[in-house]
Order: C-alpha cells, then structure tokens, then sequence
C-alpha cells in the first residue's frame, strides 16, 4: 500500500516515515510540504500529522477525488471538526486524537471506572513534552467529551502539565472520601502514534466512504 505523509517532517511525520520505510507491505508514496499545489498527492491513502490548517488545506486540495484520508491532527476549531465529519460523505476518512494502540481499551475502562462510581471526584492529568504548545491536548478534550456525553452535569478537572521529552501521559483518577483509583496510560514514544496511525490506514484502505473514529466500533 502507497501511503502519503502530510507532515512529514514533524515529530510524529519522521516516526511515520521510519515506520513506512521499514515495513515489508508499505510505501512512502510522497511528503508533500505546505504549498500542497507543488506535490501531486499519489498513493493509496494519506496521513496527516500536520496541523488543523495544514489539514483543511489537505482536503481542500483533494476535492473531487475519494482518496482515503486517516487524520492524526489535533486542536480543530468546531466549525473544522464540522468539515471533517461533512468530508465522510465523500471519503473514507479516520480521526483519532491518539492513535495509540491500546487508547480504546484505556477509554472504555476509564469510562466504565466513572459509571460505576458516581460519586467520585475526577481528574486528568496529561503530561507532555515542552513542544506541545497547545493545551487542553486533544486526548484530554475528547475523553472530557466522552465524560459529559454519560452525564452532562459530571464535573471533571484537567491538570496540564509539560516537561521533559514526554510523549504522552494521561492519568485518570476517582478521588473517594478515603482512597483512590488512578488508571494512566504511559506511552514511551511518538512510535506508538505512528504505529496506530498506520494500523488505520491499513484498515481504512478499500472502505466505503465514511467518519470513521475506532477500528473495533465500526
Ligand atoms: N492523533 C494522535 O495520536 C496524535 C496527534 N498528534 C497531533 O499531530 C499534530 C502534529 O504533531 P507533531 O508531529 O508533534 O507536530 P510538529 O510540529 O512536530 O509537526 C508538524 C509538521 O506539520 C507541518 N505543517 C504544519 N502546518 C502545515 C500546513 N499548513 N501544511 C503542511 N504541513 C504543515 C510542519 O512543518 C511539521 O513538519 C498535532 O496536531 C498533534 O497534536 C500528535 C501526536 C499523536
Ligand atoms: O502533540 C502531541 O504530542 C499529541 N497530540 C495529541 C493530542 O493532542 O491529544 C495526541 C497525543 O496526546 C500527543
């Protein structure tokens, strides 16, 4: 399979293109750079690790054709996210705001934790490298969704902290009176991104045009 990186030459794009270039059943089939009009996009599907602009550009570029499209970036605006959704109409399309392996397993036990304990007080936690600029990140964003749509009135309190070289960690916790229960997800590098990113791209290739979000829930 042909794959196009948008973002090529990002933290998670130079994971991508390692990951690419070293899989038997995969090939880089272009890094177009910003101005898209330079760099014909060619190949089976393309991913996007870019930024919310880089990818309404991307789309924009590929209208008219039904060229699937897996979209790692995050910090869209309401009216973007709008876009993506209105874009499965025309394209296979996956959006994830952490493609992580093992992120869905990681949500619905943080979710079925919240459920089964109504009282308790919540809190994420998201620890990321310096470079990540944009806070609430897009993982903590969605889960605090996720939480709100079991129950709107369930207040949950984010703590954002950056430091170090870290990829990524989210801690969960249930505060009770006397004890309490914390669920983290640690991952070690961008690989893992690259890796999921890819595991979808895989997945996505020969769909029907649609929104899809979870390789398992579709
Ligand atoms: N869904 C997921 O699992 C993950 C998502 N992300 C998201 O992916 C995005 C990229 O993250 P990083 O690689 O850390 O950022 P980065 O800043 O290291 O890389 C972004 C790359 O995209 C390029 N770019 C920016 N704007 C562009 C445009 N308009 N057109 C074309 N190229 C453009 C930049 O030149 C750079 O090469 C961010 O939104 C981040 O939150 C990051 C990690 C995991
Ligand atoms: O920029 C990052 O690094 C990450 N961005 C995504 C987000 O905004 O949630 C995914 C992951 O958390 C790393």
């Amino acid at each position: 399979m042909r794959v196009a990186v948008l973002g090529a030459g990002g933290r998670v794009g130079k994971a991508l293109v390692a990951r690419i270039r070293a899989a038997g059943d995969l090939e880089l089939a272009g890094t177009p750079g910003r101005d898209l009009a330079l760099t014909p996009i060619t190949g089976d599907v393309v991913v996007d690790f870019s930024g919310p602009t880089g990818t309404m550009a991307l789309l924009d570029h590929l209208s008219g054709t039904d060229l699937p499209v897996v979209v790692g970036t995050t910090g869209f605006d309401p009216a973007q996210m709008q876009r993506l959704r209105d874009e499965g109409a025309r394209r296979p399309l996956f959006v994830a705001a952490n493609f992580t392996p093992g992120f869905g397993v990681f949500r619905k036990a943080l979710l079925g934790l919240a459920q089964s304990l109504p009282q308790a007080r919540l809190t994420l936690a998201e620890t990321y490298n310096k470079a990540k600029k944009r806070q609430p990140s897009g993982t903590t964003l969605g889960l605090q969704a996720d939480i709100s749509a079991l129950d709107p009135v369930r207040e949950v309190e984010v703590a954002l902290n950056r430091e170090g070289e870290i990829a990524g960690i989210t801690a969960f916790t249930l505060a009770l009176d006397s004890a309490q229960i914390t669920l983290t997800l640690n991952v070690d590098s961008r690989d893992a991104y690259a890796a999921g990113a890819l595991e979808a791209a895989r997945w996505l290739r020969g769909r029907a045009p649609g929104f899809y979000t979870d390789i398992n829930a579709n």
